[in-house]
């Protein structure tokens, strides 16, 4: 079976044109593809598949969950299409788990992702949970270079219940006004990754709401690269949210799916 290896900021994806229903979504199997030594390794697998005539992008974690909606995935998703013909503009819409999506294609290369609106943000112990397409709790922090991230990432993610589903977590420091580093505990990863999408999409909103920072885009600072969001806001809601970024495309091949299947490695 063909599969294409992008990243998006360095949250990393196995790409897969699935329009043929040639690969099943068996967690076990995609649990194995994401594994860094007995796969290919990833933080997570995307499906382009067709619904409703329009271009259907399926995320799982490398958990082999399938999971809410992925920025960094999105963008990747949106240069697959382009490489794979479907897209020939400047543009492409397609469907995610949480609707509908435009990509625009800049001309340096980087992707520009509609993301929905966001409609409310809650105050827990003084941190801040919001869902960007996937649920994010964000907190302040004054040096995010000494967080323990897998610690107290998990911490959160495990004891603090979010309806159930989990969430992502993620750390956050202003750098200067209009600007902020971050770092995130992905959830269904269960680990730090290098870039979160809807994480960092969280983070700006949330920051920009809370300390009344005018400057928009903000520029979110992740360790596997620099992504800007932008937004409006609305009443009581953050309108026209954008996610900008990179979105590579690093590799191909050829894997041979059927031996994925048997539980032997
Ligand atoms: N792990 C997330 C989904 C992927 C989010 C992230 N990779 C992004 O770029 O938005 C979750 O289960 O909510």
């Amino acid at each position: 079976m063909q599969f294409y290896k992008y990243h998006g900021a360095g949250n990393d994806f196995i790409m897969i044109d699935n329009r043929k229903n040639i690969f099943s979504p068996q967690p076990n199997v995609i649990n194995k593809l994401c594994n860094r030594y007995f796969g290919i390794g990833a933080n997570g697998l995307i499906l382009l598949e067709i619904n409703n005539e329009m271009p259907f992008m399926r995320y799982f974690n490398s958990d082999g969950n399938e999971a809410t909606m992925c920025g960094n995935g999105g963008r990747c998703f949106a240069a697959f299409t382009k490489h794979l013909g479907i897209c020939n503009g400047n543009s492409i819409k397609f469907m995610g788990i949480d609707g509908e999506h435009i990509a625009l294609f800049n001309p340096d290369g980087f992707i520009k992702l509609k993301m929905i609106d966001v409609k409310k943000i809650e105050l827990i112990d003084d941190n801040y949970f919001l869902d960007t397409g996937s649920p994010h709790y964000v907190q302040f922090v004054r040096d995010i270079e000494t967080v323990d991230v897998d610690r107290e990432g998990k911490l959160i993610r495990k004891t603090v219940n979010f309806n159930n589903g989990g969430t992502n977590v993620n750390f956050v420091q202003e750098i200067k006004p209009g600007e902020i580093k971050i770092r995130t505990y992905e959830r269904g990863v269960e680990a730090e990754t290098l870039a979160c999408g809807t994480g960092a999409t969280a983070a700006a909103i949330a920051y920009s709401h809370y300390f009344e920072i005018e400057t928009n885009p903000i520029d979110v600072k992740a360790i596997g690269g620099n992504l800007k969001i932008y937004f409006e806001r609305g009443n009581e809601r953050f309108e026209n949210v954008w996610l900008e970024g990179p979105a590579k495309k690093v590799f191909e091949g050829i894997i041979d799916i059927d031996s994925y299947g048997k539980d032997t490695i």
